[in-house]
This record gives C-alpha cells, structure tokens and sequence, in this order.
C-alpha cells in the first residue's frame, strides 16, 4: 500500500521546511508549494490524500480554496493553518468546510496528531454553504492567547450544533460574550438570544421568570405571562449564573431537559421547549454538588460541551489587545484615542485582574475620562490600581489579614454553612476542610507551571505521583501546557 500523500501550500519556505521534514520522518510523503494555484491543480490531477493549507498567500486566499477543493474532491480532508488566530478565521474555515484550525505558531505534534486523525476520519458529506457572516460582522471576541484559541475552535465547531454548552469562569472572564457568538454564529442565530441571570432574581421567582405563570397562579399574578423558555422560542435561553438556582427550579429544568417540555406556574398544558441552552457559572459546581446545593443529575444534563474561560492572568499575553481595543472603543469627545506606553502596559500584565477583562475594560474607561494626555504612563496605571485596592476588591481580604487569619475566617463561614445544612452531616470536617485548601493551592501552582507536573510537584515539596493521585482524588482540571 503506498504512503499517503500531504500537500502543502504556504509561501513561508521555513515553514514548508519543518513540515516536510516532520511529515517525511512520519512516514508520509510530501509536495510542498508556496503557491495556491500549485496546490489547485494538485488537487484538480487527483494528488494527495490530505491538504495543509495556510491561508494568506500570494495568489490566492486559503480559505477560498476549501470550498473548490470540497466540491471536486469531496473525501480529501483540508486543515487550515493561520498567524491570523481570530475567532472569524477559527469560524470561516469550519463553515467553508476545513477538517482542522491550526493557529500559528504550530507545535509540531499537534500537526502530526491532526494528520493522523484527519487521514483516519471518514470524509464528511459536504455541508450545504452555510450563511455568510454578516457584512458588519464585528470581531466580538478579543485575545490570540493558546487558550483563546482553544475557545475559538470550540464555537467553530459548534456552529452547526444545537449542543447544550456549560461556560465556566472568573467573573468578567466574558462567559456572556461567548455565549452570545455561540448563538451568533449557531444554527439559531436568526432566533432570539435571551438572557436570565439566576443571581439577580429574587429566589421566588425564578421558576415563573423562568417558565412563565397563568393568572391567578400566585398573589398578584393578574395576567398570563410568558417566561423565558417561551420568549427564547427557535433561539437561545442562556442561563447566567446557574450556581445559583434554587433546588425547586433545578428540579423543574431537569425535568425539561428530559422530557423537552414544560408547564407554567399554575399550568396545566404542555409546552414543547424549543431552545438551545447555554448556561453559565462562576461557581465549582462539583463543589456545590459534594455540598448538596447542585445536583448531579442536572449537572450531567448541562454539562455537555464544557467550556472554561481562563481568568485575565492566565493569557497575559492578551492584555495589550484588550487594552488597546478598550482604549479604541473609549476616544473621548475630541476623538483622541489614549496611548499606553511601554512601562504601563508591564504594569497592566502584572497585575492579577480579579475583576478580569471587565475590570480592565473599565480601567481603559476611567483612564480615558480622567486623563487628557495621549501616552499614559506607567504612574498612572500605579495610582489608578492603587486606586482600585484601597476602595477594596470584592472577595480579596484586607491586606493585613494573615493567611491563618482568613482561612480561620472562611472556616467560620464554612461550617456554619454545613451546620445548617440537612444534607451535610457535621462529620469528616477534616478532610473536607484540607481539600478545601489542597484544591486551589494544586490548582494555582499546576497554573503557575502551564500544566507541567513535575514542576509543580518540585515546588510543592511532593513526589510526583502523590501530586497526580491528589489531582485525580480533588478532581482538579488539568491545565494544557504551553506551545
Ligand atoms: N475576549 C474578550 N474580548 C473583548 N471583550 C471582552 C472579552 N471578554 C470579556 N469582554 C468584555 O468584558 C466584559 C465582561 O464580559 P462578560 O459579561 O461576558 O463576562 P462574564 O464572565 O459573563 O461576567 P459575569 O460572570 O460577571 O456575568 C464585557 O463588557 C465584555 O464585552
């Protein structure tokens, strides 16, 4: 059986180079081209079994070439490589038809792996073209950061799916911002996109918020009103917050989530639910189930395609687009758009963002309003954070506290929590405290380290494989590493 046969299009001859070299040693055989019309007719005489295309070259755009390529040639698989690392490209090359997103700069076994998966995946049918992005398309979703990228490809792979997605992250992270391009560029995105945030509901009325009443249902309940399922109809029901919904609604969305229908408050009829949901958290909703405030059942419903937003200092590398996109989208009345030079953005990358890109999206604000002079320099953005800790940060302590001050202060918290709590015995307060503390100190130096074990142990003072046995026991998310 003869090797099978990549094809390669990229103008970058070093780039041509390190493939071929790492394609060869594989065991395939390579044709490298720096041309697209080279690769075109390749194509066309019926070479190659798989395509690795870039997308910026001289005579033609990558991109424009999947679909051509699809049409005459429908079972040979294409994978896009590209230094424009946005979502838009992440999404075109997924709808024109690409098998795989590769973002530049590559790491070599992840193309190899690619490689070996696409030439062992069966050809998909073509897909009918899928609706162009809309002319004023704007680029939602800033940040080229690896873990960014790992978003990106998650919401191009989504755009012909219906799947329930679960978002986790920080505050600010942007957990909205995703859900919003997961229905923007889904197959619902001519329904509507409507919003329920469970945290900024009082506890009572959620469930018809939620799934609407009939009148007469509860005091004061004059009218039949629609709920959200009802509103979200054809499109998308995001549900922000779910950390924070009471047992009795969990009970009732789980229950639509099994049987696609459900009853208003005081109703009596069926409702065929028709939406996508979306839901989100910045809570450790694995917490809250071994707490007994979340259950597991609705977890596993939700939890279909997970999806962690990193917090701002895990991807600091993003800082600068972000600030200067905010800075872009704040000019002043003049028009004058703020400079940050060189000193100021280190500060902005080495601050820890508890508030995340929407604190520094409202920093860029302030700086904008407060600050007449174009450059802003690194004595601005001092005083400006500085700024930001006195006025004292939601869920930082006071910078005196000790750390047996605030653990003793949490633990306070913590077992009046339990005590209250029917379902949480008061027994192995021990252990449970000591995961407690073990969870996000493993969590922080796996993070610190990019994912890399045996750093992490060294750092910790533990041997390599009691720091993977605890990682499996506390269930903590393994972090990929860097490029
Ligand atoms: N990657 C990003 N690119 C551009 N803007 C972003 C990005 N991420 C977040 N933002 C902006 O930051 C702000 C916060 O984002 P968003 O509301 O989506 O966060 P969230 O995680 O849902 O927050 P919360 O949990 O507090 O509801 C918004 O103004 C959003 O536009």
């Amino acid at each position: 059986m003869s090797l099978p046969t990549i094809l390669v299009a990229d103008d970058d001859r070093s780039i041509r180079t390190v493939l071929s070299q790492a394609l060869g040693r594989a065991g395939y055989q390579v044709r490298a081209t720096a041309q697209a019309s080279t690769l075109w007719q390749w194509v066309e005489e019926g070479e190659g079994d798989l395509v690795i295309t870039d997308v910026v070259m001289p005579d033609e755009n990558g991109l424009d070439l999947i679909p051509r390529i699809r049409r005459i040639r429908p079972d040979l698989r294409v994978v896009v490589m590209s230094a424009q690392s946005t979502l838009m490209t992440a999404v075109k090359a997924t709808q024109r038809g690409a098998f795989e997103y590769l973002p530049k700069p590559f790491d070599l076994k992840e193309v190899l792996a690619v490689v070996a998966r696409a030439l062992a995946t069966p050809a998909m049918p073509v897909q009918p073209a899928a609706a162009p992005p809309r002319p004023e398309e704007q680029m939602s979703l800033i940040g080229r950061s690896v873990v960014m990228q790992d978003i990106y490809r998650i919401i191009a792979r989504l755009t012909t799916s219906d799947l329930t997605v679960m978002i986790t992250g920080e505050s600010g992270t942007g957990k909205e911002l995703v859900a919003r391009a997961l229905h923007d560029y889904g197959p619902r995105r001519a329904g509507p996109f409507v919003a329920i945030n469970m945290a900024a509901i009082p506890r009572n009325l959620i469930e018809s918020e939620l799934f609407g009443h009939e009148r007469g249902a509860f005091t004061g309940a004059t009218s039949r009103v629609a709920g959200r399922f009802e509103q979200a109809a054809g499109g998308t029901l995001f549900l922000d917050e779910i950390g924070d919904m009471p047992p009795e609604a969990q009970t009732r969305l789980l229950r639509v989530l099994q049987d696609g229908a459900f009853t208003t408050v005081g109703g009596t009829v069926p409702i065929r639910a028709n939406v996508r949901i979306i839901a989100a958290t910045h809570r450790d909703l694995r917490q809250a189930i071994r707490e007994g405030a979340f259950r597991e059942d609705l977890y596993y419903r939700l939890n279909v395609v997970p999806m962690r937003l990193p917090p701002l200092r895990e991807r600091v590398e993003d800082i600068p687009l972000l600030a200067r996109h905010f800075l872009n989208e704040n000019a002043d009345g003049a028009g004058n758009v703020r400079v940050l030079d060189e000193e100021a953005m280190g500060r902005l990358q080495a601050y820890r963002w508890p508030g995340n890109v929407r604190e520094l999206e409202n920093l860029m604000r302030r700086i904008t309003a407060l600050h007449p002079q174009e450059s802003i320099g690194a004595d601005i953005i001092d005083a400006e954070l500085a700024e930001v800790s006195s006025s004292g940060v939601p869920g930082e302590g006071t910078s005196t506290e000790t750390l047996a001050e605030a653990v003793e202060r949490h633990l306070r918290r913590f077992l009046a929590a339990g005590a209250g709590q029917d379902d949480m015995p008061m027994s192995d307060i021990y252990d449970k405290v000591i995961a407690e503390v073990e969870r996000p100190l493993i969590a922080m130096m796996l993070s610190a380290t990019r994912g890399n074990q045996i750093r992490a142990a060294a750092m910790l003072g533990l041997n390599r494989n009691t720091l993977r046995k605890k990682i499996r026991d506390l269930d903590i998310p393994v972090v990929r590493g860097g490029a």
